[in-house]
């Protein structure tokens, strides 16, 4: 396979793949004789992809194409979660395992990187199915994960019920329950408190010491939301409780802005009642374009890759963007909100709090003894915000992005762990 980026590749039209290798590259003068290894970082460890089967409610079978990647396991077992979108494809679920190596080795958990994905629109699906779906990728995914080896947890359409079949069809096939073989799991089954809003609230966490770092005032700053799922409604709803006013809120089904503010917990309600966020009472429905063009303190985009591009990255007026989405800004949105003087919390440090809480998840199911969530809380908070300090002070060695920080960062650790575990003779 060769994941070189070849010079004519369109620099908006840029792959996944090929993203994440171009963030390789910019860190490589950096690595010092660690770069001996970086190809280790280029090439994902292992591959599956799988054909799903299932019987639809109306007797005829469909097949849907899956996938589990284990981008690195040099620190530890693969960890990341699984998608389901009508979008998704190998090349992006590539380049999200290798995000979660790189996440994983910023906040230091003793993982490697991985992530699953079926490309599916999950809608379509009745429970049922949905259901079938699940079970069938489990066992064909199934030679590859376990606890010690292959961690899936919740990403873009897959929650803790689906991860409580998971749970349940790998329990089954391997004849005994095994609760860590997946993360995000119902409090019931083995999973943890605070993992639900684990993911937003590191967002908060991070976009806050930002901030700090800016004089910005959290009270009163406003803040706006691309994508209210699982990351963006709970980061809008902690921004709220910390005095903060969300203006703008964008989903699939509309985009909504109040220039006095949403309570993030009425549009929630709201979007819950009436399956849009189109019409709520007190904001405006604005075309979805537009949402870039307003003006905040903080922009969180926390929906999918590849939303700020070189057409959109000089209209956003913000000073603070936390990338609560996995990829959402191209490099060449990068440079450009650089120029600017925006500053980008990285993805693979403003999310990092899903997997924070999985990690902890996992490590009080292996001992059955359970936190509570203060204590759960707390040790995020801390993880967080060490993780961003570290990342600042090597941003203002190096006079360079928080993103390539971060790589400079996780690259190093992965690489460490590479020479010092050798290669067979
Ligand atoms: N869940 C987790 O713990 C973690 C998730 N992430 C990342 O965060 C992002 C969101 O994940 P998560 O919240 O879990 O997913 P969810 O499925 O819970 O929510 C996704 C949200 O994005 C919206 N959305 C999808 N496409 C678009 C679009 N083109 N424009 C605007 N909104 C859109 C969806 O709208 P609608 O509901 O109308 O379809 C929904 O509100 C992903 O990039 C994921 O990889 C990162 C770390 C951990
Ligand atoms: O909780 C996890 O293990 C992974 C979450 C995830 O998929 C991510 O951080 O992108």
């Amino acid at each position: 396979m060769n994941f070189e980026i070849p010079s004519y590749l369109d620099k908006n039209n840029i792959g996944p793949y090929e993203i994440y290798l171009e963030q390789v590259e910019r860190v490589t003068p950096y690595l010092g004789k660690l770069a001996y290894w970086v190809e280790t970082l280029k090439r994902p460890k292992r591959i599956l992809v799988v054909d799903v089967p299932i019987h639809l409610d109306d007797g005829s079978v469909a097949h849907f194409e899956g996938y589990r990647v284990q981008h690195n396991t040099s620190r530890g077992p693969a960890k990341g979660g699984v998608r389901y979108h009508q979008d998704v494809t190998l090349s992006e679920v590539m380049a999200l395992s290798a995000w979660m190596t790189i996440k994983n080795a910023v906040v230091g958990l003793p993982y490697g990187g991985g992530k699953g994905g079926i490309r599916v629109d999950p809608r379509k699906l009745s429970m049922g199915e949905l259901e079938r779906l699940t079970r069938r990728y489990t066992t064909e995914i199934g030679i590859i994960i376990g606890p010690d080896k292959d961690i899936p947890a919740p990403d873009v359409n897959t929650n803790p019920q689906v991860m409580a079949w998971m749970m349940d069809t790998y329990s089954m096939n391997e004849g005994k329950t095994a609760t860590g073989v997946v993360t995000g799991k119902p409090i019931a089954l083995g999973g943890s408190l605070g993992r639900n809003d684990a993911t937003g609230r590191g967002v908060f966490v991070a976009g806050a010491r930002a901030m700090q770092k800016l004089g910005i005032a959290l009270e009163g700053a406003r803040v706006t939301v691309q994508g209210f799922g699982n990351v963006g409604n709970a980061a809008a709803r902690i921004f709220h409780d910390h005095g903060a006013k969300v203006i703008a809120i964008q989903d699939i089904t509309g985009t909504i802005y109040s220039e006095a503010g949403i309570n993030p917990y009425e549009a929630l309600a709201f979007l819950k009642e009436h399956s849009t966020l189109k019409g709520m009472p007190g904001t405006e429905s604005i075309e979805p374009s537009s949402f870039w063009d307003i003006e905040c303190e903080v922009l969180i985009p926390a929906a999918l890759e590849k939303q700020i591009t070189e057409e959109n990255a000089d209209r956003i007026k913000t000073r603070v963007i936390v990338e609560g989405a996995n990829g959402p800004t191209i490099p060449v949105a990068d440079d450009i909100l650089s120029a600017k003087g925006v500053l980008v919390v990285p993805d693979v440090l403003a999310n990092a709090g899903g997997v924070t809480v999985s990690y902890f998840e996992w490590v009080q199911d292996f001992s059955s003894y359970f936190w509570t969530e203060d204590e759960i809380n707390a040790r995020l908070d801390r993880i967080m915000r060490e993780a961003f300090d570290s990342l600042w002070d090597v941003k203002e060695r190096h006079n360079v992005t928080l993103r390539t920080a971060a790589y400079i960062v996780a690259c190093a650790r992965v690489l460490e762990a590479r020479a010092l575990r050798g290669l067979y003779p």
